[in-house]
C-alpha cells in the first residue's frame, strides 16, 4: 500500500530565519525519492514539517486528501499513523531491548494482544536482518544494527510512507550499501512511498526513482533520477560529484569572487579534492534481491516518466531510454532494439547545455496502453 504526497508552496522559517520557501513537489505513490542538500539547508526540518512535527508558515502537504498543515489535531494524529520515520540516530530507547523498542508503537497506538505484537515484531526484525538480536540493548549493538532496529520500529504500523533522515550517517560504505539494498527490498515487499534525506552520493545515484535538492532556501530541482544525474545545474553537479569547485561553500553559498578564485586555482592545475572522475551519468538503479517481487513503484514510474519523456532534457531522455528492455522499448514505441546493458550516459566534453525547445520526435514516448508485455503490471 502506498500514498501520494502532494506538497505545494511549502514555506518555513524560524523567527526571521527563512529555512526554505515555496517548495512544491509530489512524491509519487510507491516510488523512492531522495532529497539532497548541503548541511543546514533544512532537510530535517522538511521531514518534520511533512509529519506535522513542525508547522510550516504557509503552503500545503496533502496526503490521502488531508492537508496536514491545516487539518485538525485529530486528523493529524490519524494521518501520522501512515508514516514510519527512521530518525538519524535510530531514536531508540536506551533502556529497552530491541524487542521492546520495536514493540513500542504497537503498544502505544494499537490494542493488539501481546501474541500478535510478538508476531509483528519478530517479522519486522527478520525483515531488517535482526533475527536473534531482540534481547540486546541499543548500547550493545553496532550503529548499523541500530539503524536497522530503527527501521524495524518504523515498519511495525505498516506505514504507507517511510521517511528516512540520513540512514547512512555513521555507517561505513559497505554497511551503507547493505542499507541501500534493504530500502529497495523493503519497497519491493511493502510498496511504501519512501523519502530519504542523505548526503551519500552513492546512495543518491543508485537507490531512488526521483531526486531533489534543496539549496539557497529553495528546492533547486525535483524529478526523475535521470534528470538530476545528468544535470548541468552547477549546484547539483557540484554536490553529486562531491567537489569543492562550485556554488556550495564550507559554511554557506559562495560569492562570485570566491568562485572565480577557485576556478582559476583548478585551471592552474591544482587538485580540487576529488578523484578527478566526472561522476555525471545514469548508473543502473538497484533492483530487489532475487526471489523478491518486482517493485510496483518502478513499474508505475516507467509509465509516468515515459508520459513526460518529451518534456525532459535530451540527455535525461537518453538515460531513461537506455535503461529500458527491448520489450519496454517496443511497448513505449521508443528507440531501436537494445544492444547491451544500460550504460552510463557518456558525456561529451565539453558538454552542451540542454536547450529548451522541441526534442527529437523519435525519442518521444507515446502514452502507454494497458496490457503490459510479460504481465506483472499492477
Ligand atoms: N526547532 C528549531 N528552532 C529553530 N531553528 C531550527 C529548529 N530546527 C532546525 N532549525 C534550524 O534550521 C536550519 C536547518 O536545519 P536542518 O537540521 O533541517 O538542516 P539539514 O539540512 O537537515 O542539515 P544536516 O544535513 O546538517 O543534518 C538550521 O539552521 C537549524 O539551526
Amino acid at each position: 500500500m502506498s500514498a501520494e504526497v502532494v506538497i505545494e508552496g511549502l514555506t518555513k522559517s524560524f523567527g526571521k530565519q527563512a529555512i526554505w520557501r515555496d517548495v512544491s513537489l509530489t512524491l509519487p505513490p510507491g516510488e523512492v525519492s531522495v532529497m539532497l542538500g548541503p548541511s543546514g539547508t533544512g532537510k530535517s526540518v522538511f521531514l518534520k514539517s511533512m509529519i506535522g512535527l513542525l508547522k510550516p508558515d504557509r503552503g500545503s502537504c496533502v496526503i490521502n486528501g488531508v492537508d496536514i498543515v491545516t487539518c485538525s489535531e485529530a486528523k493529524l494524529y490519524e494521518t501520522r499513523k501512515l508514516f514510519g520515520v527512521l530518525f538519524q540516530d535510530g531514536a531508540l530507547f536506551g533502556s529497552m531491548n530491541l524487542y521492546d523498542n520495536v514493540a513500542f508503537p504497537l503498544r502505544e497506538h494499537t490494542k493488539k494482544s501481546e501474541s500478535e505484537i510478538k508476531r509483528i515484531v519478530l517479522e519486522k526484525l527478520d525483515l531488517t536482518g535482526l533475527q536473534g538480536a531482540e534481547g540486546k540493548l541499543p548500547g550493545e549493538i553496532s550503529g548499523g544494527m541500530r539503524k536497522r532496529a530503527g527501521l524495524a520500529r518504523a515498519l511495525v504500523l505498516d506505514p504507507e510512507i517511510i521517511l528516512c533522515d540520513e540512514p547512512d550517517s555513521g555507517l561505513d560504505p559497505v554497511r551503507t550499501a547493505y542499507l541501500s539494498q534493504l530500502l529497495i527490498d523493503l519497497n519491493a515487499q511493502i510498496d511504501a512511498t519512501i523519502l530519504i534525506v542523505t548526503h551519500n552520493i552513492n546512495l543518491a545515484r543508485t537507490v531512488p526513482d526521483n531526486l531533489g535538492m534543496l539549496f539557497r532556501k529553495e528546492l533547486v530541482m525535483f524529478g526523475p533520477r535521470e534528470v538530476l544525474l545528468t544535470s548541468d545545474e552547477p549546484v547539483v553537479e557540484q554536490f553529486l560529484n562531491g567537489r569543492r569547485l562550485g556554488p556550495i561553500g564550507m559554511s554557506e553559498e559562495k560569492d562570485a569572487a570566491q568562485m572565480a578564485r577557485e576556478q582559476a586555482h583548478v585551471e592552474a592545475g591544482h587538485a580540487d579534492g576529488t578523484a578527478g572522475e566526472d561522476m555525471r551519468g545514469v548508473v543502473p538503479q538497484l533492483v530487489p534481491t532475487p526471489g523478491l517481487p518486482p517493485r510496483q513503484g518502478e513499474r508505475r514510474r516507467k509509465d509516468r516518466v515515459m508520459k513526460i519523456l518529451h518534456t525532459l532534457p535530451p540527455v535525461a531522455q537518453q538515460g531513461i531510454i537506455a535503461s529500458l528492455t527491448d520489450d519496454e522499448r517496443r511497448h513505449y514505441g521508443v528507440g531501436g532494439a537494445r544492444t547491451g546493458f544500460a550504460q552510463p550516459v557518456a558525456q561529451p566534453s565539453p558538454r552542451p547545455r540542454p536547450q529548451p525547445g522541441p526534442h527529437d520526435t523519435q525519442e518521444i514516448a507515446r502514452v502507454p496502453e494497458p496490457g503490459w508485455p510479460g504481465g506483472g503490471r499492477p
